[in-house]
């Protein structure tokens, strides 16, 4: 299986990326510069988080149009895992791959600590390796991950059951304490909480292991079908 991580100026979480997937999965992965516009060869795109475009205008509005922009959507359009973490879940949320959009945190301040998330769903390529309802300690590093969307898109995200992760705590003013939420589809994954930053005990939290865990063992079973 090969990754793509995508890398857009002002990105700075793509070699923690990069490394989580080379030595924390053991599985192919490759940078992509934004202003490639193929993603041929590839099985996953993972987008990092960061300040691409030093966030301005509004956190991934510039990045939405980049060149690389219509390989991803393709790829979300086949049904390839797309996963965007922080940064990246604002650029996926930009490009209409994923609802709701991500505003200032409630506190005006920028957050960063490591918190307790709540698995709402273990039934997607991403958290399979997860137990339904069970607490993981992820970090969080944002000033604008305020996850606001209006009430007819909660109850459909809650109905299809897309909202798969959410805040123990109400730490930035997100709708429902919504930390991450899927497509439709739920194959295009969007999170605030970075799970490449808790691969071992050592820094805290092995917690994030498992996601990356899941999209391998998935492709995997599905391709060995
Ligand atoms: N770590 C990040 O990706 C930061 C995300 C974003 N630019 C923010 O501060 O909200």
């Amino acid at each position: 299986m090969k990754f793509a991580v995508i890398v857009f100026p002002g990105s700075n979480c793509d070699k923690v990326l990069y490394y989580a997937i080379k030595d924390g999965v053991k599985a192919d992965v490759e940078m992509v510069d934004f202003r490639n516009d193929s993603l041929a060869g590839f099985d996953a795109v993972l987008i990092p988080g960061g300040f691409s475009y030093g966030d301005y205008l509004r956190s991934g509005a510039i990045a939405g149009h980049a060149p690389i922009i219509p390989a991803i959507k393709e790829m979300a359009n086949a049904g390839k895992p797309v996963l965007g973490i922080c940064n990246g879940f604002q650029i996926l949320t930009e490009i209409g791959l994923l609802d709701g959009a991500l505003i200032r945190n409630k506190n005006n301040r920028f957050i960063c600590e490591t918190v307790p998330l709540k698995v709402e769903n273990d039934q997607t390529i991403f958290t399979s390796e997860y137990q339904q309802g069970e607490t993981i300690m992820i970090p969080v590093a944002h000033g604008e991950g305020n996850y606001y969307c209006d009430d007819k898109t909660l109850a459909r995200l809650k109905a299809n059951h897309q909202i798969v992760f959410t805040y123990e705590d109400d730490i930035n003013g997100s709708v429902d304490n919504i930390a991450g939420i899927t497509n439709e589809k739920k194959n295009v994954l969007g999170m605030m909480p970075h799970p490449e930053r808790a691969l071992e005990e050592l820094v805290g939290s092995a917690d994030g292991l498992r996601m990356f865990q899941s999209v391998l063992k998935n492709h995997m079973d599905r391709v060995n079908q």
